[in-house]
């Protein structure tokens, strides 16, 4: 079958198995409550929502597969569903490359989408796998910023660092997740990064080094990442509002 005819089938990968450091002391970040639940169940099923997604790998923490499996299994997704469970890695790459290496032959299209991020809407998960699906290779859903970023040169902690360039703020993006791929491209990429040993803080920027086209399509608010403690308050209370106006 050519590459044009193949039906697409897409499958999301999760990394959940980092320690949520900058959340403070306590379970890995994926398995801390929102709203009563895990949030990485929450990721989970912001996934699953989208009928596209067939397949959701979930990336655990090395020494919490168990118990991410029987979380999971609490929490059951729809049956067209389906779900695997992996051991990360010791950083965010390490675990994506996990999530890609359990991938069957037959999924074409694969998002991968923080744990840290569990309100992102379906309609932003299915505006990324359709731009996939339209060809793009790369796709990520960004922002424009609310604030004016600065360049500096890293000081001594403590001290102040002198400001090396103001980029133009109407050129730059805050990027989320999900983002989306064609497999093989993902797959080359993170090859390409292994052999280097440049790390790189998301997917999309391995993809960029191969000299491949990224393309950006709208974010949204919810998507945010639970990174901070205020992240978590702002969380509990889109949660919220979601619960008392829609049946979520
Ligand atoms: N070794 C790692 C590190 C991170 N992640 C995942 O990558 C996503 C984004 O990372 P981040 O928000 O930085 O999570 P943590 O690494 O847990 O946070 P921190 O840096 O504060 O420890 C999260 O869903 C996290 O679980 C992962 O799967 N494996
Ligand atoms: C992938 C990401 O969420 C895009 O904004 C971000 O780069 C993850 O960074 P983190 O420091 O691993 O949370």
């Amino acid at each position: 079958m050519s590459d044009e005819t193949r039906p697409q089938r897409t499958a999301a990968v999760i990394p959940a198995a980092g320690r949520g450091v900058r959340l403070g002391p306590g379970a890995p970040k994926a398995l801390r409550a929102l709203g009563g639940t895990p949030m990485l169940i929450h990721a989970v099923r912001a996934m699953a929502r989208s009928r596209a997604v067939r397949l959701v790998v979930v990336v655990a923490p090395p020494d919490g597969t168990a118990e991410v499996r029987r979380l999971l299994d609490e929490h059951p997704l729809p049956d067209r569903t389906e779900l695997l469970v992996v051991p990360g890695g010791d950083t965010r790459q390490e675990s994506v490359a996990a999530g890609l290496a359990a991938l069957p032959d037959d999924i074409t299209c694969v998002l991968v989408h923080d744990a840290a991020r569990p309100l992102v809407p379906v309609d932003t998960v299915d505006a990324v796998v359709e731009a996939v699906r339209d060809g793009a290779p790369a796709v990520v859903p960004a922002l424009p910023l609310a604030d004016t970023v600065k360049e500096v040169e890293p000081g001594r902690p403590g001290e102040p660092e002198p400001v090396v360039a103001t980029p133009e703020r109407a050129r730059l993006r805050a990027v989320q997740t999900p983002q989306g791929f064609d497999l093989a491209t993902l797959r080359r990429a993170h090859e390409a990064v292994a052999v280097s040993g440049e790390g790189a803080t998301d997917d999309a920027g391995m993809v960029e080094r191969l000299g491949t086209t990224v393309v950006v399509v709208p974010g949204h608010e919810e998507a945010f990442k639970v990174t901070r403690p205020l992240d978590l308050v702002l969380a509990e209370a889109v949660l919220a509002r979601r619960r008392a106006t829609d049946a979520y």
